[in-house]
């Protein structure tokens, strides 16, 4: 599904939890939706869904306004964290629910998730430990098969070995069955391979919406003798600097062309690549923005 924001706000109370957004996702791609600890990814999540209704500005998916409209929101699965959207009954009786009321639901697909997660369906969703209500949800969000997927920190609770279960069923099922995605996480280098577009909140403002790979490219590590590394950074955007001794390393954003690379490596500079979370720790760096 197609989303476009116009200048979405959302408050609560004196909270501006989303201040001013506007954003077009195009459809059957996977975001991953990035941002600090309160800095809106469930509030915009939660107004995508429907759960909350926005207090200004404009959200249209596939061109409808969403809050309050059943032909659109059939079509939205939001997966949160502790899976609490199934906590009655057993994980059978879960996914019988889920079945009802998603036209898309693969039962097929949904067992042997359990499966694989090792999920008893006969026990009580209530009793299951954080970790298997966590890939409870995940098995309702995927075999859910919704045209605009969301799962916000769904892996929470997730061992390691899980959430890598979790994210390839995720790239197998979308290449099977192409459909918008929105993840949101935390964990950002363990799961960034899945991203085709990163999309950036601080203090709930869009700071970067970007294909993964050309934010990538981006960020630069400059590492040498500091007044080298000075000289050449002078004037580009440095988001972040450290030293050891003579030798510094500073991160620089922007595009580098083949003239200057060729420069830093004739002066003795070395340049490497930044992961995605180092860019994301400085882009959103308090005073960042
Ligand atoms: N129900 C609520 N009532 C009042 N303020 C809220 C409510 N829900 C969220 N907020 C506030 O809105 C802001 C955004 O919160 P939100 O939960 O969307 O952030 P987040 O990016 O999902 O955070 P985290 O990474 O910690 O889960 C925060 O300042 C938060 O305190």
């Amino acid at each position: 599904m197609r989303i476009e924001l116009e200048d979405l706000v959302l408050r609560y109370g004196d909270v501006t939890a989303l201040d001013g957004i506007t954003l077009t996702l195009e459809e059957g791609k996977i975001y991953g939706l990035l941002g600090r600890n309160g800095s809106g990814k469930t509030s915009l999540m939660s107004v995508l869904a429907a759960f909350r209704k926005q207090t200004s500005g404009q959200v249209r998916i596939d061109g409808e306004p969403v809050f309050e409209n059943a032909r659109v929101t059939s079509r939205i699965s939001l997966t949160r964290e502790t899976g609490e959207t199934v906590t009655i009954g057993t994980g059978e009786e879960a996914l019988s629910y889920a079945e009802v009321l998603r036209p898309n639901w693969d039962g097929e697909f949904a067992r042997s998730l359990l499966d694989l997660f090792k999920i008893n369906p006969k026990m009580s969703v209530k009793n299951m430990s954080r970790g298997q209500r966590s890939a409870m949800g995940i098995v309702v969000g995927l075999a859910s098969r919704a045209p605009l997927t969301m799962f916000d920190e769904a892996h929470l609770g997730l061992d390691a070995p899980s959430r890598q279960l979790f994210y390839e069923q995720l790239l197998a099922d979308y290449l099977a069955h192409p459909r918008t995605i929105i993840m949101s996480t935390h964990l950002i280098d363990e799961v960034s391979w899945l991203f085709e577009e990163v999309v950036i909140i601080h203090q709930g403002r869009l700071v970067i919406h970007e294909e993964r790979d050309t934010l990538l490219s981006k960020g630069t590590s400059v590492t040498g003798p500091a007044a080298l590394v000075d000289g050449f950074t002078a004037g580009m955007q440095v988001l972040g600097s450290r030293s050891l001794g003579p030798t510094k390393s500073v991160t620089v954003y922007g595009e580098l062309d083949d003239a200057r690379r060729r420069k830093a490596q004739e002066s003795g500079l070395e340049l490497g690549p930044v992961p995605l979370q180092d860019l994301f720790t400085h882009l959103t760096a308090d005073g960042a923005s």
